[in-house]
This record gives C-alpha cells, structure tokens and sequence, in this order.
C-alpha cells in the first residue's frame, strides 16, 4: 500500500491520498492541488484518522506557502486547521509547518516531510509498547482484540496505532481473533479496518457496534484496544463515536481498555475532556444509508462524530513514550 498521505514530487508537486472513500470497493490514489481540494477531502473524509490529518495539515501549509505571500498563506492555515475541529493533530500538523514558513515554502516542505517519516517511526514505537502492556495485562497466549473504528495504515501516514498494536501480536502469532465495530454510521469499521485485517491474513469478524457488549459478556474478548483524537491532560479521550459505551461495558466485565496514540494527539492545553470540541456532522449520514432514505421525511438526527471517555475508564494510555501516567487512573489497577 501506498503511504496514506504524501506528497509527490518537488514544490510544484501535490499531495497525494488514499482516497477513504473510495474502499473497500477499490482502492485509488487522489492527487489534491489546492487548499480547498483539500479542506473537501478531509470534511468527506477521504483523509481521515488523527496522525492522517496531522500530516495532511502539514502538507496542506505546503500548497498554500508556494502558492501565496506569507499573510495569505497564513489564512490559508488556518482554514485548513478549523476544517475539522475534534482531532488535535490536524492544527498541530498546521502549525509544525508553519514554523518553517519564515524560511520559505521550501522549509515548509522539507518540514512537512520530516513529519511523515515521524509519524510512521512514532506509530511503531507507541503501538509496541501498547503491545508490551496487552501481553503483560492478558497474558503472552493468542488474543481476542475488539477495536472501534480504523486506527491502522489509512488512519495515519503507514503502520496505525490501536492497530499497529495487531501487527505487532500478529507478527508473533498472538492474535486469534480481531472483533472490529462496524463503527456506525460511516463504517470506518466495517470498510476500512477490515479491508486493513484481510490484507494482513489477521482472522477477523465485523460486528455491529451495539454488539461489543454482548461479545464481551459472552467471553469473547481479552482486551479493548481504541485510537485517540485528542487526550486532555487529566487522561480524557475524545474519539470516534460509541467508545464512551465501549468503555463502560469493558468496565464492567473487567476487561483492559488501551488507548494508543502518538503523544501529538495529546492537548497539555485542555485540563479535561469537557474541553474538547465535538464535531457534529450532517444529519443525512443518519437519516440515510448507502444514498436511500431509512427515516420518516423530516426526521431530525443527533450525529456527534466522536465522544469522550473519561479518565477513570481508560486502563492505560499509550504513547511512543511508554505508559502515560496510569497510576492517575482507576482503571490502572486492572
Ligand atoms: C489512529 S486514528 C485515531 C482516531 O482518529 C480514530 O479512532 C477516529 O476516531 C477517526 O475518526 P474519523 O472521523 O474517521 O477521522
């Protein structure tokens, strides 16, 4: 596979995607020239996934410092920044980049690049040691993973996060299974997370979301491994929608739930969840599915695209650096 975002060529060059919304059923690369091309390909989500926006966000400064004098680029920035509002890593992405914009558009690409080759070195690391901790928590036998969501390859620039931590375990022969939520409603589950496990010869079953906790009931699970959008500083988690509930009920059956990011998902800014903003998207992704109707006309929707977790229900978070700070969290004691 192709890296998930790059940037192809020299400075007259454009970034190049996996086009998200295009798989399972085929996978193709989009070339995005432009700033708005690009602020259109991250509100569909065709780039999508926290370390993905982050190196988008960089790469987006790109086109804007070759293409405009520093003001305007600068406005440009922050168009692409606010495109998105819940996954921190998109403005940390920008404004990495824009730190080199005093030295020339060239500065920003070279800035732009070190961050993809970053993100994949950093992604291996935190998804290592989350690996660590599952074995130790679990025990060193063949595992029963659910995650929510896609948190592999097409999520960040190469390898993934909460997924990463599967390729790790598979590599040992450690995984039995992978229970992956379809993740209602835009299936990042179901069509993205699967395309990745299939690739990989990792066994896998989609389940529907409302699902997990009946899986876990049954016995069906080890452990619980999820991706972040932002973690506030007191250990509060924003990603995607229905890993609050996921939580809970590993909560009740006593199951480890791992949170694995990079620490650039981290806002030392935010002292807790309630901070954080929630995007709210479009009331179709509910009202429809597959382009038909499957509500009354008029029906009104509640679409929040991520929720926040808190603290006390996360067993660790995991980052390139090791464990951060468990002993600050009820969980840890699992
Ligand atoms: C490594 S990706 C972590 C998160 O970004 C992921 O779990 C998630 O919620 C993605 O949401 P999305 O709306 O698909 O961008």
């Amino acid at each position: 596979m192709d890296r998930t975002v790059d940037w192809a060529g020299e400075l007259d060059g454009a970034i190049v995607i996996v086009d998200q919304c295009a798989l399972p059923g085929s996978y193709r690369t989009s070339r995005i020239d432009t700033v708005d091309e690009l602020i259109d390909a991250i509100q569909r989500l065709a780039v999508r996934g926290a370390p993905a926006l982050g190196a988008a966000g960089a790469l987006g400064v790109v086109l804007a410092a070759r293409d405009a004098d520093s003001a305007s680029a600068r406005r440009q920035a922050e168009r692409i920044a606010s495109a998105r509002p819940t996954a921190v890593n998109l403005r940390w992405g920008v404004e990495r980049a824009l730190a080199a914009l005093p030295h020339g558009a060239e500065a920003v690409l070279a800035e732009g690049r070190a961050l993809l080759a970053e993100d994949e070195r950093v992604n291996r690391a935190a998804s290592a040691n989350a690996a660590e901790l599952v074995l130790r928590r679990c025990g060193r036998q063949p595992l029963r993973l659910l995650t929510h969501c896609n948190t592999g390859a097409l999520a960040t620039v190469a390898w993934g996060t909460a997924l990463g931590v599967v390729w790790h375990l598979h590599a040992e022969g450690l995984v039995e299974e992978v229970l992956a939520d379809e993740t209602r409603p835009l299936l990042q589950g179901a069509r993205l997370t699967a395309w990745e496990l299939a690739r990989a010869g990792v066994p896998y079953r989609v389940l529907p979301d409302s699902a997990a906790a009946s899986a876990m009931a049954a016995g069906l699970v080890d452990c619980v491994l999820v991706g972040a959008d932002r973690i506030a500083a007191n250990g509060d988690v924003a990603n995607k929608i229905g890993t609050y509930p996921l939580a809970i009920s590993a909560a009740r059956h006593g199951i480890p739930f791992v949170v694995v990011a990079p620490s650039s998902t981290v806002d030392e800014t935010l002292a807790s969840g309630s901070g954080i903003e929630i995007e709210q998207r479009a009331a179709d992704e509910v009202t429809h599915s597959g382009g038909v109707r499957v509500t009354p006309e008029g029906a009104r929707a509640y679409n929040p695209a991520f929720d926040v977790t808190p603290a006390e229900l996360v067993t660790a978070v995991v980052t390139e650096h090791g464990v951060r700070s468990p002993e600050k969290t009820v969980r840890a004691q699992l």
